[in-house]
């Protein structure tokens, strides 16, 4: 007998579309499965104005396949010239559900990101008047810190502090790596939540550098070590409300992964929900798929779970493209490195 499991229709909380070309390829790779998802804002030049997310929405609009009843939802880019009013005005309207803070340099399109955080001060007090929620990108970008430790020492010396000065402040910690992500989440209270992607479940950094250098597994923040992964299993699979789906599925075509200076970013759309079915059962935690994937995430955007459904049935190994076309070049999708068995099905 075949093993069939219903759920309400996933949202992603972390996704990157791009734009144009790039946009019309991937769209429909997260329409498919998904109800919503935070669209993030670091495209070239950043989603930094209502008028900026309002015309980019409109460009997501149109690229949307026939029939999908998909739901974008907006962010907006922090920079250090950031107006309090025009975020304040720009949640008010319904057009944006969080605001993004990159540190400057810390990961792909962030140059215009924040490298003084006093000055985003007063925008940050008004996020936490207002209840916007906050997406940080938690990673420090100083030259002295090891790259596999720059999450830990972001919580220590900035994210604690803004925190601390910013009551009632809402923060997302995009994409965690680390066993301190996830225990720093946990000692915390109900202000606080973390994405979590589907590579960082099934590779470590072993997966990324033993016997060649696989440029598509490589992102940021870069894959850690086992025990690592094995704590964001433990809380992704724990039901833990604070804990939901992020996929950061951030496509860059192969001759910008396959290169002397390769882009950070895994592409995971296509088989996202395949993976993760795939890793809570192995942890015997299937009931808790729906609760990561569904219902989490809209419980902290304060926002209702989706009414539809998908059902997943476990059979023959899946079929996915390794790669997809796009307008801009081929787009290598994240190969977990074994098959997957269950097949999704959207009604
Ligand atoms: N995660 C990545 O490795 N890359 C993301 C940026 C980000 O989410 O940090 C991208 O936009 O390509
Ligand atoms: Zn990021
Ligand atoms: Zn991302």
């Amino acid at each position: 007998m075949s093993q069939t499991l219903t759920m309400r229709r996933p949202d992603d909380w972390h996704l990157h579309l791009r734009d144009g070309v790039m946009l019309q390829a991937v769209l429909p790779e997260t329409t498919r499965h998904f109800g919503r998802a935070i669209i993030m804002p670091n495209l070239v030049p950043p989603v930094v104005r209502s008028a900026d997310a309002i015309a980019y929405r409109e460009r997501i609009m149109a690229a949307m396949p026939d029939g999908a009843e998909f739901q974008p939802l907006m962010t907006l880019y922090l920079t250090e010239d950031t107006d309090p009013d025009d975020v304040a005005a720009a949640h008010a309207s319904g057009l944006i559900k969080a605001v993004k803070l990159y540190p400057a340099g810390a990961t792909t399109n962030s140059s215009s990101g924040v490298t003084d955080f006093d000055k985003v001060r007063a925008v940050l007090e008004r996020m936490a008047e207002i209840g916007l929620n906050l997406c940080v990108h938690g990673e420090v970008t100083d030259a002295d810190v090891d790259i596999f430790d720059r999450e830990a020492v972001f919580i220590d010396r900035v994210l604690d502090p803004i925190r601390r000065a910013t009551p009632g402040l809402r923060v997302v910690m995009e994409h965690i790596t680390t066993q301190n992500g996830a225990a720093y989440v946990l000692a915390n209270d109900t202000d606080l939540a973390a994405t979590i992607t589907t590579h960082h479940l099934m590779i470590n950094r072993n997966h990324l550098l033993v016997g060649g250098i696989r440029p598509h597994y490589y992102c940021l923040p870069v894959a850690k070590r086992e025990e690592h992964r094995l704590a964001l299993v433990q809380a992704a699979t724990s039901g833990d409300a604070r804990f939901f789906l992020g996929t950061d599925s951030a496509p860059h075509t192969d001759p910008n992964k396959e290169s002397a200076c390769g882009c950070a970013g895994v592409f995971s759309a296509t088989n996202t929900m395949s993976c993760l079915a795939h890793v809570f059962e192995a942890q015997n935690a299937l009931d808790k798929l729906e609760a990561f994937a569904s219902l989490n995430g809209p419980a902290f955007y304060r926002l209702p779970a989706n009414e539809s459904t998908i059902t997943l049935t476990k059979g023959d190994p899946v079929r996915f493209p390794d790669k997809l076309m796009t307008g801009e070049g081929p787009l290598t999708l994240f190969d977990p490195g074994h098959p997957l068995h269950w097949h999704v099905s959207a009604s």
